[in-house]
């Protein structure tokens, strides 16, 4: 029997041109597995978990999920995701969220079910906010699955701006309820996951009012539906709010409510309170609140690197497989993925997946830090994490659409086929440059630190600054990148430096003429976001050296370093026009860099599939899987491309007949009139 995973994936009656490709590669992909997931252990256990599920086929998708209306879309995600929850405890160590993670992508995909925001919004604020009493109370329901909840937070009107919710919570001291009210159409809560059809229970972000004063947004947990009708609760108007560009097997919804009743200890109070006599106990940090969504925002940079890598495994090994026009030898036409161009399409976003993914578990590290330090009291970390989270979200969702939008352009005109699977992975992941906090917004909430923090280097405390941002008061000293990565790191430095403190001076020009603070930010708004997106791309570039100096493995670090040392020159060529700007950087230097750069390509060529096949996707995940061969089909791991594609074509309904009614209603009378 072939085993699913080999050391270089070699396996009898594959496409020989992936073949010959997984043949080249200098390095194992087991063990590069285990550097992308972080251990053996847990890259073993996706592959055992993937093994898993491709033998039981009721978890893969009975119809292809493209020839589907949007009711059949939900109901197959959700008899899929509740014939998971069957198998889990089988399957997977229940307390392991990667394990979890995974074999929901494994079997949901990117087409979003009513359990994808229970797991990922509805529990984390409750165990965040929640007091032992209410996680007595919800959370092991909530884990068991006996309720189905959502997080609702943005209303028709406001999602940016959540001070400014109009849902209100008025605390009642003659019944000690709180009265959830919506005054306004704009106040509806809208897009909250799941929340449409399927949930029954809701984290409502409201606005708490006691005794008239406003005390801004806070969390509640709600009872929408009832446990057994599952019909709206009196004084609830709840629904789906429509197909989306993507995500539509998963019920976006709305939520109004009409002077809506829940007792007082339905708000969530482990870090603040309403006491019976309406006394409001304030948490340790202001935006304790918000603490919820910097959770998911350290998330999402692994999270956006593997669905970039997922369209990258489908364009790469398409590349592989697809040949068309000549190089030297004119008897065969070449892989489309030995042209340069394609290689510079696809290659600097391998890189960027990897180190997305580095960076992804440094945050999520720096996250299980904070959480714990909040546990005991200390907040001190959040102001920090807010800042790097907020760049990072936002820079890694844009440059993940990026990447993935290559990825598809990279598959010619079979990328642009639902076939390909790209545009499903690509409608999902562009969400998270709204989602989450929209990025222009985020990379303000940054800049606003990096202002304060070139503030302090010029009052001459550099001292004072964190060590993320202590290269603000560095000297300026030209570097040599031939010396290697830390003098490419010094150039960012200067860079991303520099641009901070030319946009805190010209929001302090602006000031010191007389415009106000919120004018003068908003005209150097441009200037600011730019600040932020260099000190994000400077840090990502830190983990990424990071990560590939900790490797010990020969073979892995010499490829990682070929990645590393191509993410390095393509991102710092991306902004060389700051460096050329004040002669930092040399007419000479920047022809360094594009040499490196192309001269990377070359050196990264015959490893591209097997950093790919590193991933480990399985032909399920790709949704090009061999059980059920008519689905998407072009990052197919055997590389049997055409004849697959052909299949799928031939179970689309539009194929179930041979004259359409389109035909018969409009098209031959069009025809037959016109012969007269
Ligand atoms: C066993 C089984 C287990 C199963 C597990 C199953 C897993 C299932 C997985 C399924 C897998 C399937 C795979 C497919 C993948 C599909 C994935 C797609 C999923 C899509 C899901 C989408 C979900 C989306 C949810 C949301 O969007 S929720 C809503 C988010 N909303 C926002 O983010 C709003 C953004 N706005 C804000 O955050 C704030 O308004 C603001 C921060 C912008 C401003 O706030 P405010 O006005 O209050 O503050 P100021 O600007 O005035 O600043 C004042 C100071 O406060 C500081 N500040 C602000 N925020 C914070 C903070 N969070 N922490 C600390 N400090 C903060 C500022 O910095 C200011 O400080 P200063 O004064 O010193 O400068
Ligand atoms: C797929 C998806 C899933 C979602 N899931 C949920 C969910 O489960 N729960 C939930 O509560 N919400 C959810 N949301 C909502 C999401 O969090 C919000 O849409 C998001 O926070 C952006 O807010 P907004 O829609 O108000 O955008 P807006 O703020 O209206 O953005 C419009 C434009 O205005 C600009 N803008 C706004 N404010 C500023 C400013 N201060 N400075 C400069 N520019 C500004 C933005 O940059 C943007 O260009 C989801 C959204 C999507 C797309």
């Amino acid at each position: 029997m072939t085993m699913v995973f080999l050391n270089k994936e070699i396996r009898d009656g594959d496409n020989p041109d992936l073949t010959e490709e997984r043949k080249t590669a200098t390095f194992d992909t087991n063990k590069m597995a285990e550097v992308i997931y972080g251990s053996e252990k847990l890259a073993r256990r996706r592959r055992e978990i993937s093994q898993a599920v491709s033998l039981i086929p009721e978890l893969a998708d009975s119809k292809p999920l493209p020839f589907l209306s949007r009711n059949e879309k939900i109901l197959e995600s959700t008899r899929k995701v509740t014939a998971l929850n069957e198998h889990l405890p089988r399957l997977i160590n229940m307390n392991d969220e990667d394990e979890a993670w995974h074999i929901h992508s494994e079997v949901i995909g990117f087409e979003g079910n009513p359990l994808a925001l229970h797991h990922s919004l509805f529990i984390p604020p409750l165990v965040i906010q929640g007091s032992d009493e209410q996680h007595e109370k919800w959370l092991g329901r909530a884990k068991r699955r006996e309720i189905i909840g959502c997080y609702a937070q943005t209303e028709l009107g406001h999602g940016s701006n959540i001070r400014k919710l109009e849902t209100t919570a008025t605390y009642s001291l003659s019944t000690q309820e709180f009265i959830l009210h919506t005054p306004t159409i704009n106040a509806l809560k809208w897009w909250p996951g799941a929340l449409g059809k399927s949930s029954n229970h809701a984290v409502v972000v409201a606005s708490l009012i006691i005794k008239e004063q406003n005390y801004g947004p806070h969390l509640f947990m709600v009872q929408i539906r009832d446990e057994q009708s599952h019909e709206p609760l009196p004084g609830i108007a709840v629904g789906d709010i429509g197909p989306k560009m993507a995500f539509n097997g998963a019920d976006n919804g709305f939520l109004g409510f009409n002077n809506f009743r829940i007792p007082r200890g339905n708000l969530l109070n482990r870090h603040c309170n309403v006491e019976v006599d309406g006394t409001y106990v304030r948490p340790p940090h202001d935006k304790m609140n918000y603490a919820g969504m910097i959770r998911v925002r350290s998330r999402m940079a692994a999270e956006q690197g593997t669905f970039m890598a997922q369209a990258l495994t489908i364009a790469v090994r398409y590349s592989a497989v697809r040949r068309q026009g000549f190089l030297e030898n004119k008897s065969q036409e070449v892989k489309v993925l030995d042209y340069q161009t394609q290689q510079h399409r696809l290659f600097p976003a391998i890189a960027r997946s990897y180190a997305f993914i580095f960076c992804g578990f440094e945050t999520i590290q720096k996250y299980e830090t904070l959480q714990n330090e909040m546990n005991s009291g200390n907040v001190s970390l959040m102001a920090d994490l807010h800042a790097l989270t907020s760049g990072i979200k936002s820079v890694v969702t844009y440059q993940t659409g990026e990447g993935i939008e290559q990825a598809r352009m990279a598959c010619g005109g079979h990328g642009y086929s639902m076939a390909s699977y790209i545009s499903e992975i690509y409608g999902c992941a562009i969400g998270g440059c709204t989602y989450e906090g929209e990025n222009m917004v985020m990379l303000l909430q940054l800049a606003r630190y990096l202002v304060k923090s070139v503030e302090l280097a010029m009052r001459g405390k550099p001292g004072d600054l964190g060590p993320m941002v202590a290269y603000l008061a560095y000297p300026d000293i030209k570097v040599d990148l031939v010396t290697g990565p830390e003098a490419y790191v010094k150039m960012f430095q200067h860079i991303s430096k520099r641009q901070s403190i030319k946009a805190t001076e010209k929001f302090h020009r602006k000031m010191e003429s007389g415009v106000s603070r919120d004018e003068a930010w908003n005209q150097c708004a441009v200037e600011l976001t730019r600040a932020s997106r260099l000190h994000t791309r400077l840090y990502i570039i830190e983990t990424f050296i990071r990560r590939v100096d900790s490797i010990e493995d020969l073979s892995i670090k010499m490829v990682l370093t070929d990645l590393m040392n191509l993410h390095l020159n393509y991102e710092l060529l991306d902004v060389a026009s700051y460096a050329l700007e004040d002669g930092f950087m040399s007419s000479t230097q920047m022809g360094f860099i594009k040499n490196q750069l192309y001269s990377s390509l070359e050196k990264i060529r015959p490893n591209a599939v097997s950093l790919v096949d590193s991933f480990q996707f399985s032909d399920l995940q790709l949704r090009s899987n061999l059980l059920n061969f008519l689905f998407q089909v072009l990052g197919r791991r055997d590389g049997h491309v055409y004849q697959n594609l052909f299949e799928w074509a031939k179970s689309s309904p539009l194929n179930q007949t041979e004259v359409l009614p389109s035909v018969t209603q409009y098209l031959k009378p069009m025809m037959e009139k016109a012969k007269l």
